[in-house]
């Protein structure tokens, strides 16, 4: 049975009829249930793999053609990572551009197939000049192949789960260096066998260069059977006629002008910088600290656990907390944690920074994708990421060779504690600290560009984001439906064609809203929406959508449920949350707890969001009549309405549906019935004898 129709959980305040919500099914494994993002996950595990394997497999090739010279040797491993970076700079942007421009799925093709046979030409053409050019070869094709598939992912993914995609997507390219590392080993013992009788494994690394190459092979197998991205980047009209550079300028001047996707970038590439100081500081740190090979594999581990703790974790951990707050707060904490790391002076507690600092960067990276791919139209998605890529290779480029020269250049320092000893701030310590209040610069500017609660108290949201999770109750007799969204965004439209097409099945069914579905709740509407009302206190508001709730809830709602109907309300819960939390000052948690009290808990089996911009569904309730009291707010109410709603979907995808609400309504009624299906479904083949569905009791049953 769906576990969003019967949730499974400890019976609590709910009495008889009611349940506790279940933890939600495994966010994962429901976004791994979507066939093609499936395959372009698939691909993308195939080309990490590929990648960390062929990273280690050219490092060691250059050194061993370097042919014994211990200088030579070095220059040819730098020469390797240096034409890795190096592309990023000059085709970076043009990666971008044909990304956006060529069919999605041609392009990984093609991609893939391109990596393939550089890879195998390798070991073939087997010297030191054609390694480098393959390799600056490699790189170009990996700045097309990058920004297609993140560009992708929006496109495969409904807009709720993109952060598990996201999540699963990071922890597959940087997951996949440990097994790459192991199999590494692993080919290069069976290499050592095969090069006693064959020519073709001549070099120790030339098994995992052909095993390397054919994942790309099978990479491109994958990724050709995902006919869902055909057509999809192939740019669009009012592009046509632009030539490359503008097309990449006008990229570059979205990032720029738009003050969120800024703020992201900026974000971003801080995050995967201050991490660029630490990787190539590390060893001299540890070393300074007097930690040894071990201290700094501890100190390389602990940045890796907390990245994957962030990344999987941070979201999750402050309900209803603005994301775009996260995303600042985050990057301060890296910041702040870099700070921390080269004051304390003491291993075990730099371990314990260095655990804290990347799970603040995790949180960043992922938070701040999910926002990119979800404020990037897909006509210049992959423009926006590869600027993003270019930009991080850039930045961990100049970092990687200038940290170490910082703090050579400021090197050895004592500072003598008032004739009480003495401490040791080495330049390793000291680029630390400058990188890290850098970092902590950076977070607050972050913060400050993108903050969407400016009147809201940072303590009173975080305060109230950390007090506990509330769990809801869910009907087990009815199934109770929410439709929400923003102004015009069809709401209403969608509820009559969900009832017609239930009752059509003939089930029992309820349409219902809020507020004003009782004679208590007009009165309410009447004022809370009345321009004759003036301005409300935003608490007076809150209490008086939570007493038209509770009333809905008491005397409508919750008896339908109990008697087995399917009760679908347009506007429920989130339109609190998303109005009276994001759009005006109030902490989200203390709305949540005031709304769930009204209610005693009750929540929604389903919960369909129709996300518009507010500028378009205003356009369309304007066509019906005068703006009321809380359409007249301003656009930025609106777009902190919007957020709010989006936040709230984001973390709990196994409740939520988003649906684009700018589609046809036809398209929009047809996904909505696709998952109103799903909840129907296993009444019909629970039971192992098929019994006709007459009642909605037995529906329910
Ligand atoms: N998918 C759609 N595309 C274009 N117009 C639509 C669509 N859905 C509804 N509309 C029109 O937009 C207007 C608002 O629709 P509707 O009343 O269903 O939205 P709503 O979300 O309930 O609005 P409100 O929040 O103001 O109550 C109506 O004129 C309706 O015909
Ligand atoms: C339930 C609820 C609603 N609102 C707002 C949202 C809309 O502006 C109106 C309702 O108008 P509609 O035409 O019926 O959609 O009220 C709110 O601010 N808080 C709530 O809890």
């Amino acid at each position: 049975m769906s576990e969003q129709a019967h949730p499974e959980g400890d019976s609590s305040n709910g009495g008889d009829a009611a349940r506790t919500a279940a933890p939600p099914a495994h966010a994962l494994g429901a976004v791994l249930k979507i066939a093609a993002f499936r395959k372009l996950w698939i691909a993308l595990g195939l080309s990490s793999l590929g990648d960390w394997l062929g990273l280690l497999a050219l490092t060691a090739m250059a050194s061993q053609l370097a042919q014994g010279d211990y200088r030579a040797q070095n220059f040819a491993i730098a020469g390797v990572l240096l034409l890795r970076l190096l592309p990023a700079v000059v085709v970076g942007p043009l990666g971008g551009y044909i990304a956006d421009r060529l069919d999605r799925r041609w392009t990984l093709v093609i991609g893939d197939v391109l990596r393939f046979g550089l890879f195998v030409s390798i070991p073939i053409v087997g010297n030191l000049f054609w390694l480098l050019t393959a390799t600056v070869l490699i790189e170009c094709v990996s700045l097309v192949w990058l920004p297609a598939k993140d560009a992708a992912v929006p496109n495969l993914v409904p807009r709720e789960r993109l952060a598990v995609a996201n999540q699963l997507s990071l922890v597959t390219t940087y997951g996949s260096a440990l097994p790459a590392a192991l199999l590494f080993t692993l080919l290069a013992l069976l290499n050592k066998s095969l090069s006693a009788t064959l020519n073709w494994f001549a070099s120790p690394v030339d098994l995992a260069l052909y095993f390397n190459s054919a994942t790309f092979l099978v990479g491109a197998i994958v990724a050709s059977r995902l006919h869902e991205l055909s057509g999809q980047g192939a740019g669009n009209g009012s592009e046509e006629r632009q030539g490359v550079l503008r097309a990449i300028f006008v990229g570059w001047k979205f990032v720029a002008r738009n003050k969120l996707v800024r703020g992201l970038v900026i974000g971003v590439v801080g995050a995967f910088g201050v991490g660029g100081v630490v990787i190539g500081l590390g060893r001299t740190y540890v070393a300074d600290l007097g930690g040894g090979e071990a201290g700094y594999g501890v100190l390389f581990g602990a940045v890796f656990l907390g990245l994957a703790g962030g990344m999987a974790f941070g979201p999750r951990l402050l309900t209803g907390f603005s994301r775009k707050r996260m995303f600042g707060l985050a990057l301060t904490g890296a910041g702040g944690s870099l700070v921390m790391m080269a004051l304390v002076q003491n291993i075990v507690l730099v371990s314990g920074f260095t655990v804290l600092l990347g799970f603040c960067a995790g949180i960043a990276w992922i938070t701040g994708y999910t926002m990119l791919g979800m404020e990037v139209d897909d006509a210049i998605r992959g423009r926006t990421f590869a600027f993003v890529q270019s930009l991080t290779r850039v930045v961990l480029a100049a970092v990687l060779a200038a940290a170490p020269g910082i703090a050579g250049a400021i090197g050895a320092h004592q500072i003598s504690l008032l004739g009480k000893g003495t401490i040791t701030y080495n330049g390793a310590s000291i680029t630390f600290l400058i990188a890290g209040l850098a970092a902590t610069f950076l977070g607050v500017f972050s913060y400050r560009q993108m903050d969407d609660r400016r009147k809201v108290s940072l303590i009173r949201d975080l305060r109230g984001a950390f007090s506990g999770h509330e769990r809801g109750v869910f009907s087990d007799t009815g199934l109770f439906i929410a439709l929400e969204g923003g102004e015009g965004s069809g709401k209403s439209t969608q509820v009559r064609r969900l009832e017609a097409w239930l009752v059509e099945r003939g089930l029992r069914v309820v349409a219902t809203h809020e507020p004003g579905a009782t004679p208590v709740g007009q009165t309410i509407r009447s004022i809370v929406l009345g321009n004759a009302t003036g301005s409300l206190s935003p608490r007076t508001e809150a209490l008086l959508y939570a007493a038209d709730k509770a009333e809905h809830v008491d005397t409508m709602v919750r008896p339908e449920l109990d008697e087995g109907a399917i009760v679908i309300t347009d506007r429920y819960i989130d339109s609190t949350l998303a109005y009276q939390g994001g759009g005006r000052d109030l902490a989200q948690r203390e709305v949540l707890r005031l709304s769930r009290w009204a209610t005693s808990g009750l929540r929604p089996h389903l919960t369909v969001l129709l996300d518009i911009p507010p500028e378009v569904g205003l356009a369309r309730g304007a066509a019906n009549g005068p703006a009321d009291r809380i359409e007249s707010e301003s656009l930025e109410f609106h777009q902190r309405v919007r957020q709010g709603f989006l936040d709230l979907a984001l973390l709990d995808p196994d409740r939520y549906l988003v649906v684009d609400a700018t589609q046809q309504p036809a398209e929009i009624a047809d996904q909505i019935r696709a998952r109103v299906e799903s909840l129907l479904e296993p009444v019909a083949t629970e039971s192992d004898v098929p019994v006709p569905v007459d009642s909605p009791e037995e529906a329910r049953r």
